[in-house]
């Protein structure tokens, strides 16, 4: 099963909802993480089964960055602010760094994911 971690800022919460009620069916099919605060709005919004981490200020971010390094994720789709200057930026840029550092696939804007769920539906056999 394919491991998807999504994290989204404040402003791009409502975007990252917006993704996963549309492609619900998809995403059903995946193990999905999220940082707290998205992943909550994502189970009680969608209602599609999700584990968290704790907020991304409070070290969830990190906690992801972990998986990746751990090589037990598949792929991000991290919907970033980029208009809002947060207080964990370090935690940011480190997670989409090991994403480089190991080869995940991250999508940081809608048009990316949009491209990456395209992936996850072929090998899903769509
Ligand atoms: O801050 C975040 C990512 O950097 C997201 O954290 P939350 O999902 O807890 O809001």
């Amino acid at each position: 099963m394919l491991r998807i971690a999504l994290i989204a800022h404040d402003a791009k919460k409502q975007q990252m909802i917006d993704l996963v009620a549309r492609e619900k069916e998809i995403f059903c099919r995946c193990e999905l993480v999220a940082t707290g605060t998205t992943g909550e709005l994502i189970r009680s919004r969608v209602g599609i089964q999700i584990s968290t981490v704790l907020s991304g200020p409070l070290g969830g971010d990190q906690q992801i960055g972990s998986r990746i390094a751990c090589q037990t994720l598949d792929m991000v789709i991290f919907f970033r602010d980029p208009l809002t200057a947060q207080p964990h930026e370090p935690d940011v840029s480190a997670l989409l760094r090991l994403c480089d550092v190991h080869n995940i696939p991250v999508a940081t804007n809608w048009s990316s994911a949009e491209i990456l769920l395209e992936h996850v539906k072929r090998r899903l056999g769509y």
